[in-house]
């Protein structure tokens, strides 16, 4: 049992400093809604009919990525899941963000400018450090109480998230204690046959699930990560042709990557085919043997959806994390939404996890109830799963 206060433990009336996950996709500039928002919009409802006043801590992206954007669309999109106003303050914790949480009464919300503008909030640093830093040190006084429900963040020694609870009393918040509760006690479960199939864009919280998880007797690859040990494999993709998103993690992770290829290709299911986008605009595929490339890759084939339906279907348990192609894209969504599919048409035990990936199951109407857990978190879950200790939960527990 978790050792952490949560928010039934708090008096009313309370003035709260509230860290959330509304970290979403950003097309062309546009925030796009996930499952975070409505989540966390139930938290938020909730604090504010017990008559708290709440400043609201949330991240988007990284710094140099197309994702890195203000939180002012964030504000919007939580305010119409409230159905109440949300006002958006573009500063952390400068004198525009200290005026405004000053005016702030109770039953009223506001969401300060994204955390990771911020200078401190960032480098991997202690708890002990991090609770030194101005950012913290200049919010803190503010509230009476920290309540922390980003889960999806719980794995990142950073400032919004290890400093304040060093300093204030803290809580857990529903999202937090929900989906850490569910998460730990997949880990107790025992399968006989496990899949996992993980895709995505996050080489480097993957390469440790494989490493770690030794009862998984399948891991079915696909998404960006799936293209780089394709091209560990000695196969012409993984390249950066009209995105970013692999040159940079191939240098950063290329020597952990042939290593796990080397010493788990066993257990390693690596794609056969590949889908692109041709000439007229249509989804195309090739086998990975035939492939180029000057070729920009946006799913996994339908040979390779076929395989990996069938690893699904002669599993008992089946784990997600990352989606197998460009599934917002409704052309190359085959993969992501063929593996799901034959998930839902199995009785396996299934989590499904992802902020993004999880986004897939409503958006081509799959039965929400054929999965056993789905998790708005993506690197926290697969942490939980491979029994590694969440950052924000041990600082919670010290408080608690
Ligand atoms: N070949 C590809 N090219 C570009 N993007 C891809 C490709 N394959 C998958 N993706 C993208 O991967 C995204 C999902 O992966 P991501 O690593 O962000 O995981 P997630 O489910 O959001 O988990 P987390 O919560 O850790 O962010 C989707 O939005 C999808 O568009
Ligand atoms: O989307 C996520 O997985 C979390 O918000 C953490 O974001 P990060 O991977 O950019 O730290």
């Amino acid at each position: 049992m978790p050792s952490f206060g949560t928010v039934e433990d708090l008096p009313p009336e309370q003035r709260l400093l509230v860290r959330l996950d509304l970290n979403a996709p950003v097309e062309e500039g546009v925030v796009k809604d996930n499952r975070r928002f409505s989540r966390h919009a139930e938290t938020v409802e909730r604090l504010l009919d017990d008559g708290h006043a709440l400043a609201l801590l949330a991240h988007q992206g990284r710094p140099g990525r197309d994702t890195f954007v203000s939180l002012g669309q964030h504000a919007e999109i939580l305010a119409d899941h409230l159905d109440r106003e949300v006002e958006f303050v573009a500063d952390t914790f400068g004198e525009e963000a200290l005026e405004a949480i000053d005016d702030l009464a109770g039953g009223e919300v506001l969401l300060l400018e994204n955390v990771r503008m911020c200078d401190e909030e960032l480098p991997e640093k202690t708890p002990e450090e991090h609770a030194e830093s101005e950012f913290v040190r200049t919010l803190a006084p503010e509230f009476d109480a920290y309540v922390n429900d980003a889960y999806s963040a719980a794995h990142r020694a950073h400032a919004s998230i290890v400093g304040f609870p060093l300093v204030m009393d803290a809580y857990a918040g529903p999202v937090m204690e929900t989906e850490y509760t569910a998460n730990s006690a997949i880990r107790e479960r025992e399968f006989d046959r496990v899949t996992m199939v993980l895709g995505g864009t996050k080489a480097e919280d993957l390469i440790p699930v494989i490493e770690r998880l030794e009862g998984v007797d399948r891991f079915c690859l696909g998404g960006i990560v799936g293209e780089l040990f394709l091209r560990a494999a000695g196969h012409d993709v993984g390249y950066d042709v009209e995105s970013d998103l692999f040159d940079d993690q191939w240098d950063e992770n290329r020597e952990e990557i042939k290593e796990t290829l080397e010493t788990h290709g066993d257990r390693l299911v690596l794609a056969s085919d590949l889908a692109y986008e041709d000439d007229a605009g249509e989804r195309a595929e090739v086998a990975v043997d035939g492939v180029e490339k000057e070729t920009s890759f946006l799913d996994v084939g339908s040979d390779t959806v076929a395989t990996y339906a069938d690893h699904v279907s002669e599993s008992d348990a089946v784990f997600v994390k990352g989606a197998l192609g460009v599934f917002e894209d409704e052309r190359f969504s085959d993969g992501t939404v063929g593996v799901l599919r034959a998930i839902a048409d199995t009785d396996c035990f299934s989590v499904v996890g992802g902020g993004d990936t999880s986004r897939a199951i409503p958006m081509y109407d799959l039965p929400e109830d054929a999965f056993s857990h789905v998790s708005i978190a993506g690197g926290a879950y697969v942490a939980a799963l491979t029994g590694e200790e969440l950052v924000a939960i041990e600082v919670l527990e010290r408080d608690g």
